[in-house]
């Protein structure tokens, strides 16, 4: 925590999704001033973090200042990680009912959804990489689907999707509190 004397660090926090923004806002409380900027960046095609460092550098170079970025990935271990990075494509085209199809080849049903921050202190500041993983497995959607794939995704160790649990919960043991808990550690070090 920031002692209470010291101005809040600023930071701008570029994604095109609400959810996403509304979960960063509950996890860090009031440890940073988040500024929202909803700009959709394009995304390359790659490895996790590949993809996070490109979408943080161009974020930089439209903020001109700090800023982070997310990315998130939905990887079936049957399928050796994919859909991964793309799994906005395969959720918008197959929707729950089309993703737990492309597992019924399947005995595994495990899956891992991986959380990516990147931090770039401004243009021509090479990206910093903090991920968060949170094990489970793919299910019959079960819940509200207010959020993404959160109905179909059972973290291991629970018997409710992310969707049927309270949001406090899913913000203490989710890919993104634990990419986030890497992602304050290291912004405190710069305070210091
Ligand atoms: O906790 C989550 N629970 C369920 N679904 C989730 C979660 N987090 C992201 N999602 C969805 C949104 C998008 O369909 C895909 C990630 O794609 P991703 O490119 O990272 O997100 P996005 O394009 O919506 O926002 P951004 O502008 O920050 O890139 O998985
Ligand atoms: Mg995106």
């Amino acid at each position: 925590m920031a002692s209470s004397s010291a101005p809040l660090r600023k930071l701008v926090f570029v994604t095109g999704n609400q959810n996403k923004l509304r979960e960063v806002r509950q996890i860090l409380g009031n440890v940073v001033d988040l500024e929202a900027r909803p700009i959709d960046l394009p995304e390359i095609q790659g490895e996790t973090a590949e993809v996070s460092a490109d979408k943080c550098r161009r974020a930089a170079e439209v903020v001109q200042g700090p800023v982070i970025t997310e990315d998130t990935s939905l990887c079936f271990n049957a399928l050796h990680g994919l859909p991964g990075p793309y799994i906005k494509w395969f959720m918008g085209k197959l929707k729950h009912e089309g993703l737990n199809s492309m597992l019924a080849g399947f005995e595994d049903k495990t899956a891992y959804a991986l959380c990516t921050f990147a931090y770039s202190a401004g243009p021509g500041h090479e990206p910093i990489i903090f991920e968060g993983k949170t094990d489970g497995r793919v299910v019959p959607a079960r819940g509200s689907a207010s959020f993404g794939w959160d109905p179909i995704f059972e973290p291991e160790g629970y018997t409710e999707t992310y969707a049927e649990m309270p949001c406090k919960l899913k913000n203490t043991i989710s890919h993104r509190y634990r990419a986030l808990e890497k992602l304050q550690a290291y912004l405190q070090t710069l305070d210091n």
